[in-house]
């Protein structure tokens, strides 16, 4: 069955509440802040302490999209390799959206995007999925030296921009109370995907952003070269 149309219920009683169920898979680099990003987004705060995920770690919110309460499952997955390879098949599968995240103080997690691209175009098998890139980590710009040697904004917009992605620039660190930036960001995502009446994963049923065709030229073109 098509995961989209599963419907949330534990028992056989009528009454347990029914909801769409939306699967979102968060990729990237190991330590770029994929752990703290969905708990963060889960829990509403940055976890005291994280390990490297093994596998994948799931992590579910109900949330009111005008009036519809959907289930969003989060998937969020190894960044290394070793923990990564036996599951790689099963994060794609059925998957509706995907957040690609690099840590804005890490160049190499950015360079090395043009590979989960290609990750996600390789087991998507055909099917368009929605792709956003999220540069987290924000709250380290400003410290250490006053020469920022991290990623820089004009980069990941000509990436994000080449790809057809939006991008978003943020911190699972930010300070609670203040607005809540990462919430957004999963909230607009949430409502993207539910809008989809087909849930087809056709692009034209999608929008504009979609998963890049595997383009050697294009990757290196812009790949980041700090
Ligand atoms: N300053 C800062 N540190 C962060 C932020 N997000 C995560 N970290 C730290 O980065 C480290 C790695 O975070 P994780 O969330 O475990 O990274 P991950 O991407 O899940 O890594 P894997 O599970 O190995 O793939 C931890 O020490 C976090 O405390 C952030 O927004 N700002
Ligand atoms: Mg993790």
């Amino acid at each position: 069955m098509d995961a989209s149309l599963e419907l949330s219920t534990s028992t056989g009683n009528t009454s347990v509440p029914r909801y769409r169920i939306f699967k979102i898979v968060v990729i990237g680099d190991s330590g770029v802040g994929k752990t703290c990003l969905t708990y963060r987004f889960y829990a509403g705060r940055f976890p005291n302490k994280t390990e490297a995920t093994i596998g994948v770690d799931f992590r579910e919110r109900i949330l009111d999209i005008e009036g519809e309460k959907i289930k969003i499952q989060l998937w969020d997955t190894a960044g290394q390799e070793r923990f990564r390879k036996s599951m790689v098949q099963q994060y794609y599968r059925n998957v509706h959206a995907i957040i690609l995240v690099f840590d804005v103080s890490n160049p190499a997690s950015f360079r090395n995007l043009p590979l989960w691209l290609e990750e996600c175009r390789w087991n998507a098998q055909g099917q368009e999925v929605p792709c956003i890139l999220v540069g987290n980590k924000c709250d380290l710009v400003h410290q250490g030296s006053s020469v920022w040697a991290g990623v820089k904004g004009e980069q990941v917009r000509k990436f994000a921009e080449a790809h057809g992605m939006p991008f978003y620039l943020t911190s699972a660190k930010e300070p609670e109370g203040q607005r809540d930036h990462v919430g957004a960001i999963f909230m607009s995502l949430a409502y993207r995907i539910t809008r989809q009446r087909t849930f087809s994963y056709r692009s034209e049923a999608l929008g504009s952003f979609k998963l890049p065709s595997r383009n050697r030229k294009e990757k290196e073109k812009w790949a980041c070269n700090c």
